[in-house]
């Protein structure tokens, strides 16, 4: 396929999104079912494209003056790509299947489209009613918080210590470009394709015997914060697939005892394959059963419960920008309620002088500090650490840098920490 048709594709796939409101993987796929005659690097690319338009949906649209799936796309290869507009109009009239050359207004906008005089929420590419929200974090940074946000992520991965280190898996990845990322020790960073594109580190030798996982380096920062030491007892409350739960293992040395739990059943139904493959040998995974407490013989016992908490993803726009567009104040304070049933859960567990890290990956106050402090009037015998620290304590003081306005928890961003958003908060039980 030309790149003029994976425009065309580009415009088709968006318009099943926007118009008739079809998640994105899910259109993505239904477009390639149904043609079959393009190879998974057409796929690639036209997802890319795609996910370019998205994630910037609101400037692009701005810009070009239409929100319509042709205007984010035209937008998206003038403003994000480059594209220079004779060479683009001529691929287009030279291409059977391909969108129709630029018209004239559309030519005008792709020239000259600025973002001279559009509000915040236009500027920084997020939902108008998520404005005071971001304020209240960012003051009036937002605007550049939020385009950081919509920038592509990079694919970062977590060299895993229980089968290697860090060199040795540079060495592997080196036909890859793997460069160290700056925060993370067990960080490395593969460079995407100047159409966004990552490799497909899947099928590495590194990643199929265990030496390197996918991890964005917020997350491994997470794991840093927390801090697990061999010997030590640990509840990952909150484990999903475990990509948290296996850097924990390793930063253990696969000694001492970590309880992975979920409330969701069908989310720990890959940790058991992934850990035999990274090497993990001090897990116990407690399932959900019913209404049975699972954890109540941990009670008080843990030194570490760590609680990565449902959240509505906000500080992940960049690599699920469909989230961004559909998230609703309903959505909101629903994973509030959950955050502080999780908490609760969590609390019991944590044993005198033990900690307890909050994570999420949302920037959000109402899903972060607010949260913090209503579980603090509730659980009066915890007290939160402060930020720096916290980052002395994880053997990494250049993260106090990090600290959000009130000193007591990490928040990293896109823009600050060139990470996936995070907010990261240890808690002390006396
Ligand atoms: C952010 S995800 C976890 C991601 C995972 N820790 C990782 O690193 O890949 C949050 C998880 O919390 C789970 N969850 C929500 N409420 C919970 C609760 N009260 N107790 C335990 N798990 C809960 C959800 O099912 C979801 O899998």
């Amino acid at each position: 396929m030309t790149p003029a048709a994976h425009a065309l594709a580009a415009i088709e796939v968006l318009t099943e999104i926007v118009e008739r409101h079809r998640p994105v993987a899910q259109s993505l796929k239904d477009w390639g079912g149904a043609h079959r005659f393009a190879g998974s690097g057409d796929r690639a690319r036209i997802a890319s494209l795609v996910y370019d338009a998205l994630r910037a949906r609101s400037s692009l649209a701005w810009r070009m003056g239409a929100d319509s799936p042709r205007a984010l796309v035209l937008g998206a290869l003038a403003f994000i790509r480059g594209a220079e507009l004779d060479a683009l109009g001529a691929s287009f009239a030279a291409t059977p299947h391909a969108p129709a050359p630029p018209f004239e207004a559309e030519r005008a906008a792709m020239a000259t489209g600025s973002l001279d005089g559009a509000p915040a929420h236009v500027r920084g590419d997020y939902p108008d009613w998520l404005d005071a929200p971001l304020a209240r974090v960012f003051g009036d940074a937002r605007a550049e918080e939020g385009a950081a946000l919509s920038q592509r992520a990079p694919l970062d991965l977590r060299v895993n210590a229980l089968k290697g280190d860090r060199e040795k898996a540079l060495r592997s990845l080196a036909h890859l470009k793997a460069e160290v990322t700056p925060l993370s020790p067990f960080g490395v960073r593969v460079p995407l394709t100047d159409d966004g594109r990552g490799p497909p580190v899947q099928a590495e030798p590194a990643y199929q015997k265990g030496l390197v996982e996918v991890q964005d380096e917020g997350s491994q920062i997470a794991v840093m914060i927390a801090a697990a030491a061999p010997g030590e007892q640990v509840v990952d409350l909150c484990a999903g697939a475990g990509g948290k739960t296996l850097a924990l293992a390793a930063a253990m040395n696969n000694r001492g005892q970590i309880y992975a739990h979920d409330s969701d059943i069908r989310r720990l139904s890959p940790l058991n394959e992934r850990a035999t493959r990274a090497g993990v040998r001090n897990l116990q995974i407690r399932s959900p059963r019913g209404e049975a407490n699972v954890l109540a013989d941990l009670e008080g016992k843990a030194d570490l419960v760590l609680v990565d908490a449902p959240c509505t993803g906000a500080g992940t726009w960049r690599r699920n920008p469909d989230a961004k567009w559909r998230m609703r104040p309903t959505s909101l304070e629903q994973r509030m309620l959950e955050q502080d049933a999780a908490l609760d859960v969590a609390a019991p567990l944590v044993r005198p002088g033990g900690r307890l890290v909050y994570v999420t990956c949302s920037l959000l106050m109402e899903e972060n500090e607010d949260r913090l402090a209503a579980f603090i009037a509730r659980h009066p015998e915890f007290r939160s650490a402060r930020a720096v620290e916290a980052a002395v304590g994880a053997g990494a003081p250049v993260l106090g840098a990090y600290a959000n306005a009130a000193g007591d928890a990490l928040l990293l961003s896109p823009k600050r920490s060139n990470t996936d958003g995070f907010f990261i908060a240890t808690l002390r039980r006396t």
